[in-house]
């Protein structure tokens, strides 16, 4: 899928797409409708009256690694500019860079070379230069604490390559670090020895290389790949690929919608877009060096094996020891027996603190694999890779793990951070059609609790969700599922930056849940969580009606969305036993059984029963100890 289908795309799904996360494909659609383009007038003033300019990706590696072909055949893809910081500090030296180490020796160099490289990656220099007298600005210039600049001030343009030395000074590693936070790409271009060592010494003008080419630059590799591999938001291994192979890599992890998830620790990214596992390395870290995890239990069940295997195997290519452990489907996955037997396995395999886990599959195994990852030694690196919609909009961020017990859903689990999510939306494309339905459930949540945008894109689209067929999914289709998936996830961010245990804010994600868990339950997990979640929802909805929260046209309004895109809106178990055919006993029983089961809903305290409810769309609030005879009304309302 090129880019640029998906640009044009994007346009037609007629929505704001301006947003404080990092989206490259978003950033580059302005650039391509010419409002950045040739802009770059002075030497190092890449900057417009608005906003700060920085590259969307910055070539690191070792000489004859690619960076320059590799870079080239990005830029010419998108049709963007390409820039060298070797050919830029030439031209604004007006001299060869051998000239400039022979007269002028290297640490000149490298300090023209810092200088040059700041101009392009430090978005706060370009920012603050244009407000502040040239005084303050070049105090600002060198202050390590740069003043904030709102992301939607950030625009991206071009590509730019380091000469293989550059990222070795410390102030161009701090101003890399720097770029990759404003939500730059750092690509390390990992290449093969023999292939870089042949390509850089082909021209005969690296002066590094002058003598004895092959020990320098194997010598230099030793000083310089952990440095690169720090600083790089994406490796790249190079060997075996063409130029254009290599660049269509890159070009998948600069269409990335990233999103950044704080208030925890460590804090993570999730990412949203194709082929987002090629990050599984850089989030486990280099299995040679001591950080690194050295063995992976790659935890999936079965249904998902295909998307298992291209993780195995991108794990596998970078030296990990990878054992697969494949768990029960869905629900049955996520008991105390499943997570004592992989408990063992750990065990036998000698799972160390430094090893890992990666869960991947839909929410059932990434709670139970964050599970294991939680308690293990008490806490060992992992990584969502989520392939259900559910999972992707909902369960793989925010940290909550656990499995169910004989009392109900989720009552053991711990809080546990992933460091990172990866969410490679073509897994999507395997699902059934119901899964990718009841994955609609968690969207319209978060749609009503947080973005009433989501709602809207819906209702635009509701007949080509309802009837997807995820085989078959055009780039059109994915653009408007991408967006969906993006913006449900920065809702979930939002609530658990700012509260990851539960104590205020996060209770809103529980919007639907609370009925939604009890039927579950009752249908012995008969129904996915998402269409449990649902019919939860309108009970929410029916609820706040009779609190006076909102009008009967807002229940109307809720089982309408959901209706539309496919998902029930009825419970036929709750039907009959509280329909007209039933009898007081019958009916007593049945609320006794859904009362109880909400008891133990974990927003509950003591005998106090607390809803999450909606009182404008796009806005939540708590409903604290309602009268059990209004929870029982509204149950009653739901019987068809
Ligand atoms: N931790 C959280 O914050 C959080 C949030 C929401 C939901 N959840 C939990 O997530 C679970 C629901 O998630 P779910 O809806 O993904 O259910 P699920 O994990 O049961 O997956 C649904 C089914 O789809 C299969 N599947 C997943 N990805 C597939 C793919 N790409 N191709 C083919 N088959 C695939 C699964 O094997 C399963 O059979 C529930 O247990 C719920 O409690 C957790
Ligand atoms: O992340 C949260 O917080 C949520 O409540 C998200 C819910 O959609 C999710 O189903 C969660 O697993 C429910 O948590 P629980 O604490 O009610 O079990």
């Amino acid at each position: 899928m090129s880019w640029h289908r998906k640009r044009r795309h994007k346009a037609d799904a007629g929505t704001d797409t301006r947003t404080d996360t990092r989206s490259g494909g978003q950033q580059r659609g302005q650039e391509r409708s010419g409002q950045h383009a040739g802009q770059r007038t002075g030497q190092r003033a890449r900057r417009n009256e608005k906003n700060a300019v920085i590259p969307y990706a910055v070539f690191i590696g070792m000489p004859g690694s690619g960076k320059t072909r590799i870079g080239r055949e990005v830029a010419n893809l998108l049709g963007i500019r390409f820039y060298d910081s070797d050919e830029e500090i030439e031209r604004i030296e007006d001299m060869r860079i051998a000239e400039i180490f022979e007269t002028r020796g290297e640490a000149e160099f490298r300090a023209v070379e810092c200088d040059v490289i700041a101009g392009f990656v430090r978005a706060d220099r370009a920012y603050r230069s244009r407000s502040q007298s040239s005084d303050t600005s070049s105090r600002t210039r060198h202050s390590q604490r740069p003043p904030r600049i709102p992301r939607s001030h950030i625009h991206f343009e071009g590509i730019l390559s380091l000469g293989g030395g550059a990222p070795m000074n410390a102030q161009t590693q701090e101003n890399l670090r720097h770029y990759a936070r404003m939500g730059g790409q750092v690509i390390y271009l990992n290449a093969e020895p023999e292939e870089a060592i042949e390509h850089a010494t082909r021209s005969g003008t690296r002066p590094l290389l002058k003598h004895n080419p092959h020990k320098v630059w194997m010598d230099l590799y030793d000083q310089r790949h952990e440095t690169y591999a720090q600083l790089a938001t994406f490796t790249l291994p190079t060997h075996g690929k063409t130029p254009r192979q290599a660049a269509n890599t890159v070009i998948d992890v600069l269409d990335e919608s990233i999103i950044h998830v704080s208030g925890a620790s460590p804090e993570y990214d999730v990412h949203i877009g194709i082929n987002t596992m090629q990050h599984l390395p850089d989030l486990l870290g280099d299995p040679s060096s001591k950080d690194g995890a050295v063995r992976v239990a790659l935890i999936h069940t079965e249904s998902v094996q295909r998307h298992s295997d291209k993780a195995r195997a991108i794990l596998r290519r970078t030296g990990y020891e990878v054992t697969e452990i494949v768990i029960p489907d869905a629900e049955e996955g996520k008991t105390l027996r499943v997570v004592s037997d992989v408990w063992d396995q750990l065990g036998e395999l000698g799972f160390t603190r430094s090893d890992a886990i990666v869960g991947l599959g839909g929410g059932a195994a990434t709670d139970v694999a964050g599970f294991i990852a939680a308690t293990w030694l008490r806490g060992i690196r992992y990584v969502n890779c989520p392939t259900s919609l559910l999972a992707m909009v909902d369960a793989s961020t925010g940290g909550k793990t656990g499995i169910n017990t004989e009392a109900g859903k989720n009552l053991v689990g711990s809080f546990y951070t992933p460091v990172g999510v990866l969410a490679d939306v073509d897994t999507l494309r395997t699902l059934s059609p119901r899964i990718f339905t009841e994955g609609l459930g968690e969207v319209v949540k978060a749609g009503f609790i947080s973005d009433q945008s989501i709602l809207r894109i819906i209702e635009k689209h509701a007949d080509m969700l309802r009837t997807l067929d995820p085989a078959h999914i055009t780039d059109e289709q994915m653009n408007i599922i991408i967006e969906l998936i993006s913006r449900s996830v920065r809702v979930k961010e939002r609530h658990v930056s700012t509260d990851l245990k539960e104590k205020g804010l996060r209770e809103f994600l529980n919007y639907g849940h609370t009925l939604g868990h009890a039927i579950e339950k009752m249908e012995h997990f008969t129904w996915r969580h998402g269409e449990a979640v649902a019919v939860g929802m309108i009970y929410a909805a029916e609820l706040a009606e009779i609190h006076g929260i909102v009008d009967r046209d807002f229940v109307d309004y809720t089982r309408d969305i959901l209706e539309s895109v496919g998902l029930p809106t009825t419970w036929s178990t709750l039907s009959e036993a509280l329909g007209p055919d039933a009898t007081d006993a019958q009916m007593e029983d049945f609320e006794d059984r859904v009362l109880e089961i909400m008891h133990r809903d974990k927003k509950a305290r003591g005998r106090m029963l607390r809803f999450v409810v909606v009182d404008e769309i796009g806005h939540a609030r708590r409903l604290e100890d309602p009268s059990e005879d209004s929870v029982i009304e509204a149950l009653h309302r739901l019987a068809s």
